[in-house]
Formats: structure tokens, sequence, C-alpha cells
């Protein structure tokens, strides 16, 4: 898996059309989305993650905990992003992992919205800018790299 961590004042998306044949199904009030002093975290779940989706789980939401800690951001945005690595992760995998991912957040208390999946999207991010707010993760069953 790899991850994009943004310190961000605002994320902003709008659904704009499908990007997969079968997009994941979303009510009008999914159609767009906002979160303000957010950390936004794109993900692009890899091939390797399908090993063990439990073990990425957890240690991406450990990851996203500790920066979460670090920059003081209560409120977490997952948006899938497919454009991370060349080694995607099957749709239906990737969903599953990062409904997990959304889920065992909340769990821990964060404000959590997750950008719908299998889409295009128009987005409005401002990157606060501070040393942390720009970060990447990668996770793999058995390690994690920081950059
Ligand atoms: C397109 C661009 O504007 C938009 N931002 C986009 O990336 N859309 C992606 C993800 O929502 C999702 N998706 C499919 N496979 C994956 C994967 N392995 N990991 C994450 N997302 C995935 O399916 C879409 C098409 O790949």
């Amino acid at each position: 898996m790899r991850m994009l961590l943004i310190h961000s004042d605002y994320l902003e998306y709008e659904v704009k059309d499908k990007a997969l044949k079968k997009p994941e199904e979303i009510s009008e009030e999914q159609k767009k989305g906002r979160l303000d002093e957010v950390l936004a975290v794109f993900v692009s779940v890899e091939k390797v993650d399908e090993q063990n989706p439990e073990e990425v789980v957890e240690k991406a939401v450990a990851e996203i905990k500790d920066v979460a800690s670090q920059v003081k951001a209560q409120n977490i945005f997952v948006y899938p992003f497919a454009h991370l690595s060349s080694e995607l992760a099957s749709p239906d995998a990737a969903l599953k992992i990062l409904k997990a991912v959304e889920e065992k957040l909340k769990e821990e208390g964060f404000n959590v919205k997750r950008a719908p999946f299998g889409y295009y999207k128009a987005f409005k991010l401002s990157c606060k800018g501070h040393p942390l707010a720009e970060l990447s993760r990668t996770i793999v069953p058995g390690e994690v790299k920081k950059e």
C-alpha cells in the first residue's frame, strides 16, 4: 500500500464520472464531501496487500494514527487514489481494505470520511505547508518503509 498524507486546511471533492464499470454505489449526499482541518490520506492499495489484508489495514491505521498525533489532526479523509503505484490491487480487494481502514480509524475515535471508490472526482486541497504537512508511507505485509 502507498499512502500520501497531506495535512490540510480543507479537502473537498465532487464526483464527476464513473472510472470503473461497477463503482461503489453511493448516495446523492456522497457525491460531494468536505472536511476542514484534515489529514488527507491518498491511498493506492497494491497487489501485494492482497496477501495479508488484515496486517496491511493494521499497519496503515497505525501509521495514520502516528502522523495524526504528530500534526494534531482529529479529522481524517481516506481518499482512494490509483496513481501512487503501478502494481494496483483489484478493485474488490482495494475497496474492502479501504473500508476496513475507515472503520478502524472511526473505532479509534477519529472523525473520518472516505471519498467514493471507482469514480473520477474533482477535488480541492489546501496543504498547510509546515514541515510535517507532506509525508508518504509504503506498507508491505511484513514491513513498513518510511520516506
Ligand atoms: C481516477 C482518479 O481521478 C481517482 N482519484 C481514482 O484514483 N479513482 C480510482 C479509485 O477510486 C478506484 N481504485 C481502483 N483500484 C484502486 C486501488 N488499487 N487503490 C485505490 N483506489 C483504487 O477506482 C478508480 C479508478 O481506478
